[in-house]
Formats: C-alpha cells, sequence, structure tokens
C-alpha cells in the first residue's frame, strides 16, 4: 500500500492478489524449484522460488519507474516461462492488467487487439521477433534479468489509484469473438483465486508434483496450468511448443524433465496414441507420469479410453468450463471408463459456486436427463467483456430464479443435464444445437457412434447447408493409418443399428487429420470450409 501517494500502488501482502497468492506456496522453501524448464542452449534448467521471486521484483523495479496507474494494461507476447510468469506477476503486483498474446499470433490480430486494449507496454522476450508496434505503446524486453524498456510508455496523466484491489483486472484473455472483433475477457484477481482455491478440492496435486503445461499463454488454460501448480507448491514445467508437434520428442522431454502431471487439450494426446503408444505406456510404467488432466472440449471417448489404457495407474481429470468465470468444475473420471459410458461427467461445480440449469422456459430444470442450459453463481466470474458493455449485460445476467436480487450470474451458452447422481453431463453448446427435419442432433452421439467403427480412429460431425435442400448431416473421420478407408454406406448402416434415423450422417469425408485452433481445439469451421471448397 503507498503511504504518501506519490509511490505506485501495491497489492496489500494480506488481500488476494495472483502475486501474492501464486508466490506464498513457496515462500518457505526457496531453494525447491518453482519451474523447471528447456534451457536455450538444450537439456533443463530450473528457477527456483527464491530466483523466481527476485525476478518478478526485478520487473516490478522496472515496471515501477515507467509511472503506468493502476489498469494500465501490458501486452506480453511469450509462450509459458519463469520469465514469463515473473514478468505477469510484477503486472499483478502493481495492479497492470496483462495481456499474454502467444508469438505466432498474426501480426493483425495482434493490431485488432492493441486497438481495442490500447496497453500502455507492450513487452516480448529477449529473442522475440515482433516488429512495428505502433507508435502511442511503449514497448520492451524481458528474459532472466528482468525488463528492459525499449520505448518510453506514453504517461497518460498523474497516478489517480491509490491501492491495488482484489476486484481490479488481472489479466484480459482476448478471444476471437463470433463478430471476428477480438472479445477481450477481463478476470479479477479475486476471480481466478477463487477459481484455484476451489480446484484445489479435487486434492489432485501435491508439492511434489511437476506439472507440465502445454496451452499456449493466450489461452487461460496456461494461466489454470501456472496457478495450479504454483498454489500448490508444485512445479510448473513448461512444455516447449516445437516439442508438441511430434509425439516422440514430446513424450521425451515428459521423461527427462521426470513429469508428474500433463495438463492438455484432449488434441495433444490424438497424435501420441497414433505414432506412440508404448512410449506413453512406458511413462505410466517406468516413469513418474501418474495424472492426466485435460479441458477444452470433450475427450472423445474412444480416444480416452485409448490414453487409459496406456496408463492404468493414472488419475484423470476433466475440467470444464469457459474463459468467462476461468471455469465450472474440476471432476476425476474411472480409470478405466465403465463400457457403458456415452458421454463423460463434467460433475460438479467447484466448491464455493453453484450451477443451475436453465431451461427453455426460464425455469430450473430440476428432473435428471433434461437439458438446461449452464448458468453459474460463484466469486470467480469475469469482470465483463473488455469495452463492451452490452455482451457484458447479456452474458451476466441477473439470477434467473431471483432477478430482484440484484445478484448476477454467468449464463454459459453450454447445455448441460444432470444424471442420477447429480453430476453434470455435458450436451455441447446452445448456440451449436442443429435441428435436421425439426429434430435435435446430439452432433457427440453421432461422432462416439462413428468412432466406435472398426477402423475409425477419430469422428467430428457437423450439420451444412444443402442450396436446395434443407441442411445436412456429415461426418470428418480419421482412419487407422495402413487400413483401407472404411465403407461410408457400412459406417451408415452402424449408425442406423444405434442412432435415431435423423442422426444418421448423410455424407462421411476421410481425412488425415483434424484441422486446429490456435487453443489446440478441433477446428469445425476449418473442417466445414474443406467441403465448401
Ligand atoms: N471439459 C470440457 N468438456 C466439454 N466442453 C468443454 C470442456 N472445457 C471447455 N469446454 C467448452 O469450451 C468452452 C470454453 O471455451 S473457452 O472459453 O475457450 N475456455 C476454455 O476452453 C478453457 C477453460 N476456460 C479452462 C480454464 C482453466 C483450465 C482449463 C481450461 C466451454 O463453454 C465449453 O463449451
Amino acid at each position: 500500500m503507498s503511504s504518501n501517494g506519490t509511490l505506485p500502488p501495491r497489492a496489500h501482502a494480506s488481500v488476494d492478489n495472483l502475486r501474492t497468492y501464486l508466490l506464498a506456496a513457496g515462500a518457505k522453501t526457496p531453494h525447491r524449484a518453482a519451474v523447471i524448464q528447456a534451457a536455450p542452449g538444450g537439456g533443463l534448467e530450473t528457477v527456483s522460488w527464491g530466483e523466481l521471486e527476485a525476478r518478478t521484483d526485478r520487473c516490478v523495479e522496472a515496471l515501477d519507474a515507467l509511472g503506468l496507474d493502476v489498469g494500465d494494461r501490458v501486452i506480453i507476447e511469450s509462450d509459458t516461462s519463469a520469465e514469463a510468469v515473473a514478468t505477469l506477476l510484477a503486472c499483478a503486483t502493481l495492479g497492470l492488467p496483462f495481456v499474454p498474446v502467444a508469438p505466432g499470433l498474426p501480426d493483425e490480430r495482434l493490431r485488432a487487439i492493441i486497438a481495442s486494449a490500447e496497453p500502455a507496454l507492450y513487452l516480448q522476450t529477449v529473442d522475440g521477433k515482433r516488429a512495428d508496434i505502433p507508435e502511442q505503446v511503449g514497448t520492451g524486453r524481458f528474459g532472466p534479468e528482468g525488463v528492459v524498456v525499449e520505448r518510453q510508455p506514453v504517461r497518460r496523466g498523474p497516478r489517480r489509484r491509490r491501492t491495488v484491489t482484489p476486484v481490479d483486472t488481472a489479466y484480459i484473455i482476448f478471444t476471437s469473438g463470433t463478430t471476428g472483433r477480438p472479445k477481450g475477457v477481463a478476470m479479477s484477481h479475486r476471480g481466478v483465486i477463487s477459481f484455484l482455491r476451489g480446484a484445489r478440492a479435487a486434492d489432485f496435486l501435491t508439492i511434489e508434483d511437476r506439472v507440465a503445461g502445454t496451452a499456449p499463454l493466450q489461452f487461460d488454460f496456461a494461466l489454470f496450468d501456472i496457478g495450479f501448480a504454483l498454489s500448490h507448491g508444485a512445479t510448473l514445467v513448461p512444455v516447449p511448443r516445437d516439442r508438441l508437434t511430434w509425439p516422440r520428442r514430446l513424450l521425451a522431454f515428459l521423461r527427462e524433465a521426470e513429469v508428474t502431471q500433463v495438463h492438455a487439450v484432449p488434441s495433444v494426446w490424438r497424435p501420441v496414441l497414433r505414432h506412440e503408444p508404448e512410449m506413453l505406456a512406458e511413462l505410466g510404467d517406468r516413469g513418474a507420469l501418474r495424472g492426466i488432466l485435460f479441458s477444452g472440449e470433450a475427450f472423445p471417448l474412444n480416444e480416452l479410453r485409448g490414453v487409459q489404457a496406456l496408463l492404468p495407474k493414472a488419475r484423470f481429470i476433466n475440467l470444464y468450463g469457459p474463459t468467462e468465470c476461468m471455469a465450472v468444475s474440476v471432476t476425476e473420471l474411472p480409470n478405466p471408463l465403465p463400457n457403458d459410458a456415452e458421454r463423460l461427467s463434467i460433475g460438479r461445480a467447484i466448491p464455493g459456486a453453484e450451477v443451475t440449469l436453465i431451461g427453455a422456459d426460464g425455469q430450473s430444470v430440476e428432473e435428471p436427463g433434461v437439458i438446461g442450459e449452464i448458468y453459474l453463481r460463484s466469486t470467480s466470474l469475469f469482470n465483463g467483456y473488455w469495452n463492451d458493455p452490452e455482451t457484458t449485460r447479456a452474458t451476466l445476467v441477473p439470477d434467473p430464479l431471483h432477478p430482484r436480487s440484484g445478484q448476477l450470474v454467468l449464463k454459459t451458452g453450454d447445455l448441460a443435464s444432470r444424471g442420477a447422481d447429480g453430476e453434470l453431463y455435458f450436451h455441447g453448446r446452445a448456440d451449436s444445437q442443429v435441428q435436421i427435419r425439426g429434430n435435435r442432433v446430439e452432433l457427440g452421439e453421432v461422432e462416439t457412434r462413428v468412432a466406435a467403427f472398426p477402423g475409425i480412429t477419430g469422428a467430428v460431425a457437423s450439420v451444412l447447408p444443402h442450396e436446395e435442400d434443407e441442411p445436412q448431416l456429415h461426418v470428418f473421420v480419421t482412419c487407422d493409418p495402413g487400413e483401407p478407408a472404411p465403407d461410408a454406406r457400412k459406417v451408415a448402416a452402424f449408425c442406423r443399428t444405434a442412432l435415431p434415423v435423423y442422426m444418421v450422417p448423410h455424407k462421411m469425408h476421410v481425412v488425415d487429420e483434424f484441422p486446429l485452433s490456435a487453443n489446440g481445439k478441433v477446428d469445425r469451421t476449418a473442417l466445414r470450409a474443406l467441403v465448401s471448397s
């Protein structure tokens, strides 16, 4: 806290701030490893908790000198690393919302984010390649030694804020809004920390764990990995991006770093299953690998079963939820899954949060098996979309059960039903529900059935418009390498025995692999474009 008002605002150690929360667990063991990462010259390097705090404070000092005020934005372009963590913790210390972007983000996308966020400062790593940052933005680079400012940020008037509070924005994650204009999800310190605290109830990590993170920094999955590992006093092991493209290199890195937990979107496991199953099994057998956490999209059942079969002793966690609340639930799945499992449980909201399913009639859905939209009551709700009050109002809405209460809840846009056990089961996005001949089609059900056909390793279903006829159900499949492509008629017959006729794919397309979004999710738009082209 600044005493005489001229010193920069500081997060007080007694209140929720990303910096204090993430460094707390290591304070008593400054010599333990906080981060183990690929060393520039090859091999691995370790950054201790003490060193991580020292680097953070070196960054704070450099950022202090710029006279920025609480709320001034800082773009951080980097992959996950000890240096990036120190820089974002420095921003948190000073109440500077950081906007994480991954290297390789297209220039026009970065310019759109800059136009929207109007950051005071843009920081990249010492070997970053980005050039031509707009004049009005200050620029600098960061590395193990801290931050070096290249172009001073333009001072925007005197400091008006005296304190960094838990409800101040800690970061803004820009997602690709449906309108193409970037949508900035502004998340508070309190929001992130309350989700991380709630996620600890899963009792998944110990101080001994080494957590491999694979998400790009612009994806809040990466921020979760940083927060989840460090808040447990465990060690974060960022996986270099160039290790993700080849399964052999990925598994070799996990073995070399003696990783115990891997956090990844389902797509990371697809090439591993296809090309290096034995090497993965070895990591579970003789290696240290004992936990898999996945999120971002439903893990195709056949693929999840494949990974479980190779790691019979590992724990599996399904983490579900939108960036607007960091996430909703952390659910341990049985290993192996029951044979008759048709869909994955997304469990129940973390302690301190509550999900209500709301039906089309606006009333809460109480009967098991009935589908409703997930509304979330929680302290992890975001502050709003950056500079977009209208979309914010459509997402943070009055509690439908008590509209007069003034309480806001998150309207997630996701559909779910409750099983008899009270656990939630995901039924897709409300805006991606498709109708065929007036019937609601569960694309996930179609995909699960098609992927069960011998020789088919993956299936993504999509409804495509048809010029003279009504929309049609297509399915894109990947097949066992070396097997002949499956006969579409046989696949359709196989579906007809288990699905209603309107859920039998009209057309099947064989693809080598599924296109992925920047965050590693299956890019359904890119798949659909394959057909119309
Ligand atoms: N486990 C799932 N099963 C099934 N559909 C899912 C699942 N996790 C998301 N999703 C879907 O993805 C949407 C959220 O997408 S997102 O806003 O880009 N955010 C994420 O995917 C990451 C997420 N916020 C997060 C935060 C912290 C750690 C890990 C992941 C959800 O609304 C769901 O539709």
